[in-house]
């Protein structure tokens, strides 16, 4: 009677799971968290909010799982790669009214911070594939210097989100090497680069933010849950939390593993991560790492990525379809565009163009302020015209991963069999499309929520079920179930690719936005 507890928390929803030994899935629960968008550029959390959130989902969770809360004996955090600022009461630094003191993962405030930083060749370019993102968190964090100087001198600690769960839950301020090693430019085997940060004009970050030498393995133990975060989660002071991680590596735990060195799994939700895992370092152009222990130790992770891909379906249907996104629209959608494509074959739609980069472009040629593109728009509107943009939408995020994927194939992944997980699984359009445009077969996640189950071997390991946490990763794989690229799909993507790299030199001659100063 041995269970484990995880949480992943996405853009909009905070994700709860109870997991037996085996990594059966037997409970999930979801709860949405708030989100304030201002411009397209701005977003932004409430960690309070969010906490409250992972409460209500873990409480539903345990519920439904009918599990005895002693007989969960871990639990750990994956979030997405948000930055979480506190002041020196531990209270939420005040970036906004309502409690938000959360800079989320995709908001690109600190465009100006990442251009000066990519522009002093600062090491971190290295390990950012060529250019400094304005996701990561030292340019937010020179942002916060730059445009808040009132709010800088009052901070008392900076979290990924990940990491501030894990000391809600526990109360010690312990930071996963995982998540400083990806978003910090913490290194495993080098610690701190504190050159950097004065070169970058943060010689006091580490102490602003709290960043001091806490800083706790991969799924290994930080601390029983406090008494006040157990009766909050409906857990018990018994269960262990264990280093969480960025909720893309928690999905890379999950799917790859030890036994699938070099190979690679798109983790498709609100962005898309495009994670490779390799026993020895391999870096290129547009790709993020390689990071030493951040899925497994003894291995390098390496991340690609789209910064809006299940976001730019949304947004597609905000602007064409005039209504807000669900499940059920998607599901609906990708229904009606693959009626069309039964009749009309894999060309229909084809007039219309798209470059996915709305939210700027992270791999293979990284740039925050490219921009997207849409060509070949007529009068028409209504159902008709938004079935076609979203499938248009969707074969350019295709290709963007064919482009990605590619030049990751070269660097030395194997590229001959990929793996699919998150929210793009659910939806049999997108997994044809992806396997089709990349001309591989696709492993899909059978089971919801793979980054839960990434989750849960970390609570395994932490909990000490497993000797390590590669034999968690194994002892507790799921099932998945194979996607063959469809010869007709192949054929019509290789065409549209033509036309997808003719729109890249193209977008090379158009001007881009200049970072604002928010
Ligand atoms: N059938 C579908 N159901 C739900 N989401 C879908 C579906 N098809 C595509 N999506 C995309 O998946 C995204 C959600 O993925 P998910 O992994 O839940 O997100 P995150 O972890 O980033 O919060 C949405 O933005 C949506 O555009
Ligand atoms: O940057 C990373 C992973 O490194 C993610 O946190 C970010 O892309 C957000 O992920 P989601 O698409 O919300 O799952």
């Amino acid at each position: 009677m041995r269970f484990l507890a995880a949480v992943d928390v996405g853009t909009t929803s905070a994700r709860a799971g109870i997991f037996d030994v085996s990594g059966a899935l037997l409970a999930r629960a979801v709860s949405p968290i708030r989100l304030w968008m201002q411009d397209g550029q701005q977003a932004e959390h409430a960690s309070q909010d969010i906490w409250r959130a992972v409460c209500t989902a873990m409480q539903a969770a345990l519920n439904d799982s009918g599990v005895a809360p002693e007989t969960v004996l871990g639990l750990a955090f994956d979030a997405t790669c948000s930055l979480v600022l506190r002041d020196q009461n531990d209270a939420p630094l005040a970036l906004g009214p309502d409690g938000r003191d959360t800079i989320a993962w995709f908001d690109h405030r600190a465009a100006t911070e990442a251009r000066t930083l990519t522009q002093a060749n600062h090491p971190l370019v290295r390990s950012s594939g060529g250019a400094i993102s304005p996701e990561l968190q030292i340019p937010k964090l020179a942002w916060l210097r730059n445009a808040r100087p009132d709010l800088w001198a009052q901070l008392g600690g900076a979290y990924d989100l990940a990491d501030f769960l894990a000391y809600r839950a526990t109360g010690r301020p312990a930071r996963s090497a995982s998540v400083l090693a990806a978003k910090w430019g913490w290194d495993a085997q080098t610690g701190w680069q504190d050159g950097w940060f004065r070169d970058a004009g943060l010689a006091d970050m580490r102490h602003r933010a709290g960043l001091k030498s806490d800083v706790v393995a991969l799924g290994a133990p930080i601390a029983r849950l406090s008494a006040q975060a157990a009766t909050d989660l409906g857990l018990t002071a018994h269960c262990m939390v264990a280093a969480g991680a960025v909720d893309a590596f928690a999905g890379a735990l999950a799917t790859l593993g030890p036994h699938k060195t070099r190979g690679l799994a798109l983790i498709g939700g609100t962005s898309t991560c495009v994670m490779g895992l390799s026993r020895t370092p391999l870096a290129s152009q547009g790709l993020w790492g390689p990071f030493y222990g951040t899925v497994l130790p003894d291995h390098y992770a390496c991340e690609g990525g789209q910064s809006s891909s299940g976001a730019l379906l949304d947004h597609v249907i905000r602007l064409y379809g005039n209504c807000e996104p669900s499940p059920d629209l998607h599901t609906a959608l990708a229904r009606e565009i693959n009626d069309c494509l039964a009749q009309y074959g894999q060309d229909w739609g084809n007039e219309i163009n798209v470059l996915p980069d709305f939210n700027g472009r992270r791999s293979p040629n990284p740039d925050p302020m490219a921009r997207g593109l849409i060509t070949g728009l007529s009068l028409e509107s209504g159902r008709g015209s938004l079935r076609k943009i979203y499938w248009r939408t969707a074969v350019a995020l295709a290709l963007g991963l064919r482009e990605i994927v590619s030049g990751m194939g070269k660097t030395g992944f194997d590229v001959s069999r990929l793996h699919l997980a998150g929210g793009h699984a659910r939806s049999p359009l997108l997994v044809q499309t992806y396997a089709d445009a990349l001309a591989t077969p696709l492993d899909v996640a059978a089971a919801q929520d793979t980054m839960l189950l990434g989750s849960a071997m970390l609570a395994a390991t932490g909990a000490g079920l497993f000797d390590d946490l590669a034999a968690a990763s194994v002892g507790m794989q799921q099932p998945h179930f194979s996607v063959a690229p469809e010869p007709a799909g192949v054929a019509a993507r290789s065409r549209d690719f033509a036309v997808f790299c003719t729109l890249r030199q193209f977008q090379a001659t158009l001007t881009r936005p200049e970072p604002e100063r928010i």
